[in-house]
């Protein structure tokens, strides 16, 4: 008997649908690095489209297409990207633009939104004159929804001010777009407008929208050309991937309509969660599908709680030493939800009534800390 696992680690353990499957098997394929595969260039002509830029060009992971986004912006020796201290591409992307682009992040903190003070920005830009002794700014890189502040929405406001600020400055804008059509459904804001300030966009399809591998990036047909050629170099030019492309445009198609969901029931499990008193929780920080909680009582860990969740096959992230990161999804259904507040409530009682075993499942399925 197969026994279904409510796995809340991340939206990026989505599993291909049957129709995803079924495109896959079906996609018609030719050699894309010769400019030859049919489906890449419909996916890649329809993702330019929604997103409302030139031109696009499938990647086989949010990572590389951060890196090559930023490695394209920033083509010259001695450029530097200012970027949040808690974003993805500075704390969880293996420093890849420095040590593998030469480029030097300049940091400014992000905000419990998300958001980087626009005054900071303008900072941390390093002026023209000083060019003996700093880096050159070449680009700012905002990340929406940002993943470490809970799956905040950057507004398109703010997005645009940015966007005047890289533009007055001479910059380009990048968006770590990972989930930026949960940001697009949350605000209630078309994904082209949300996006239109910025030079480029990197859009993870692997995440919430469920597709098995990659992600998409997005800008002019120059950008494109660049980052094609940086695909290749970092090994990532891809000979049929019409099989995947198949698979992420049945996502896009298929998945989009259905984050509003994965949001409330965010929500759901946020309001179930505040009900238990060892816990805390800021409902108002919930915005889309991530939820994160404190721990109160020092006799509960996140690597505790979370190892008990596994032997009740619900599947959990320690987000800290202190907190839990939950992140709902299209394959969560609303039973699921009410049946992880269940083990989490019994998960609770039985640590602190000593009556826990903590020893792993042997299934394979393991929490892993989420790298605080
Ligand atoms: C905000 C953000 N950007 C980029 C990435 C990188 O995507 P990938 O895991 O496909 O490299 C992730 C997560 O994976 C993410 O959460
Ligand atoms: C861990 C991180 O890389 C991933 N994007 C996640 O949010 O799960």
């Amino acid at each position: 008997m197969v026994t279904k696992v409510v796995d809340l680690r991340s939206d990026t353990v989505t599993k291909p649908s049957e129709a995803m499957r079924a495109a896959m098997a079906a996609a018609e394929v030719d050699d894309d690095v010769l400019g030859a595969d049919p489906t890449a260039q419909r996916f890649e002509a329809e993702m330019a489209r929604i997103m409302g830029k030139e031109a696009a060009l499938f990647v086989p992971s949010g990572t590389m297409g951060n890196l090559v986004s930023v490695l394209a912006h920033c083509d010259t020796r001695g450029s530097e990207v200012i970027l949040g201290d808690n974003s993805h591409i500075h704390i969880y992307e293996n420093g890849g633009i420095a040590t593998l682009g030469g480029v030097h992040p300049r940091t400014v903190p992000n905000n419990p939104d998300g958001t980087m003070d626009v005054d900071k920005i303008v900072a941390a830009i390093r002026h023209r004159d000083g060019a003996m002794y700093y880096p050159t700014t070449r680009l700012i890189c905002l990340e929406n929804t940002h993943g470490n502040t809970g799956g905040k929405c950057l507004s398109v406001e703010y997005t645009d001010k940015v966007g005047e600020v890289a533009q007055s400055h001479g910059l380009k804008l990048h968006i770590d777009g990972a989930r930026i059509f949960n940001a697009s459904v949350a605000l209630g804001v078309p994904v082209h407008r949300l996006v239109r300030a910025a030079d480029s966009v990197s859009v993870c399809l692997s995440k919430g929208l469920g597709a098995p591998v990659g992600s998409v990036i997005v800008g002019s047909k120059d950008f494109i050309y660049k980052a094609k050629i940086l695909r290749k170099t970092l090994g990532g030019g891809m000979r049929q991937v019409g099989i995947l492309c198949a698979a992420a445009y049945v996502a896009v198609r298929d998945t989009v309509g259905k984050l509003a969901d994965d949001h409330t029931k965010a929500k759901v499990l946020a309001d179930g969660l505040k009900k238990i008193k060892q816990f805390t929780v800021d409902l108002t920080s919930v915005e889309t599908n991530m939820v994160f909680f404190d721990i109160a009582d020092p006799h509960i860990t996140p690597d505790k709680l979370c190892q008990v969740l596994e032997q009740r096959n619900v599947l959990a992230m320690p987000a800290s030493s202190k907190s839990v990161r939950l992140v709902t999804h299209y394959q969560i259904s609303d039973s699921d939800v009410q049946y992880t507040l269940t083990c989490i409530e019994k998960a609770v009682e039985e640590i602190l009534s000593g009556n826990a075993k903590f020893e792993r499942l042997t299934n394979g399925t393991t929490t892993n800390s989420y790298g605080h």
